[in-house]
């Protein structure tokens, strides 16, 4: 149905503005469904994902595959995150909308970096997690403002935290929520749902592709572990099966699905790492599979 990218300073009431929108098109029809992608959805601490550019980039690959993988007809995805970079990021999620044929907009939390700063030490004093100050100022000075003229940042409502705070019913809200809500007919001239190209869903079957392939095959993996390890009642399995001409995993202790999460995440990691400097991840499930379960076998090997 439609894509909404959130977009800001770190610190500057994104996940704050997410969370009223979701809240107000949650009120405005009981039969939507409404999801938040978001670093912590992911289980991905801000600091340890925007420490350096390898890191950087692949979290922008699991949030871009995660919201390939739920961008639907029939449901609103808000991926709150910086979104900070223009061509790298924004552009890429429209193109994401744009092939599967959804609304898009971006929703900006213009909030000026002092008072950013000033809100992520305040953060300490109530426990939530802050950005180190070298990464917070690093992230600040690469912020690319968006632009309503591009059409990766149209439409694009704008909230100004500082001076209006953030309220569910706040105008720019509502009009952000008309402007998903909407019904489209013939006469409708103000709504636009993309529509695919060829360009855009050559954009899809590349890189998101393997991405996406890597963490279904992946989770596929896992699942048929905590399968056998529940039929074991607990007890190492070996000699577990995840398809035919594919080798099978032998673990020699019992994992638990936290480990098991934590090393799938680990591979996943790795296998991005790895095709910034070499071959893309793999495309296909089967080979996804068999480095996944080659690496188990490795890590759970005592
Ligand atoms: N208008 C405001 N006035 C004062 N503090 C605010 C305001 N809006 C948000 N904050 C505070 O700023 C902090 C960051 O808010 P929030 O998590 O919404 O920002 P964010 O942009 O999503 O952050 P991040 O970049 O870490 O994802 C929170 O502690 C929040 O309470």
């Amino acid at each position: 149905m439609a894509l909404v990218v959130m977009c800001g300073q770190p610190c500057s009431g994104k996940s704050t503005a997410a969370a009223c929108l979701a809240a107000a098109l949650r009120s405005s029809s009981t039969d939507l469904t409404v999801r938040i992608i978001d670093e912590s959805s992911l289980h991905l601490g801000r600091n340890d994902s925007y420490k350096d550019m390898v890191v950087e980039k692949n979290l922008r690959g699991v949030l871009r595959s995660e919201v390939d993988r739920s961008v639907s007809r029939d449901s609103i995805i808000i991926v709150d995150s910086l979104n900070n970079i223009k061509q790298g990021y924004r552009y890429e999620l429209w193109c994401l909308a744009r092939a599967s044929g959804v609304r898009y907009c971006v929703l900006f939390c213009d909030t000026e970096v002092e008072h950013c700063r000033e809100w992520n030490s305040n953060r300490q004093e109530k426990g939530e997690p802050t950005y180190d100050s070298n990464i917070f100022e690093d992230l600040g000075r690469r912020f690319e403002k968006p632009d309503r003229r591009n059409r990766w940042d149209s439409p694009l409502f704008e909230l100004f935290p500082s001076r209006d705070g953030i309220v569910e019913t706040a105008p720019v809200i509502a009009e952000a929520v008309s402007y998903l809500t909407k019904k489209v007919d013939s006469k409708t001239r103000d709504v636009k749902v993309l529509q695919p190209t060829i360009a855009t869903q050559t954009v899809r079957t590349t890189e998101s592709n393997s991405l996406y392939e890597m963490d279904k095959a992946t989770q596929e993996v896992v699942n048929a572990i905590v399968e056998a390890q529940s039929c074991g009642l607990g007890l190492p399995v070996n000699k577990i099966s995840v398809g035919p001409n594919l080798p099978t995993i032998n673990l020699q202790r019992s994992v638990g699905l936290p480990e098991l999460r934590s090393l799938r995440r680990t591979f996943i990691k790795l296998a991005g790492q790895y095709s910034l400097s070499g071959p893309p991840p793999p495309t296909d499930a089967d080979s996804a599979k068999r480095m996944f379960v080659d690496y188990l076998n490795r890590e759970v090997s005592a």
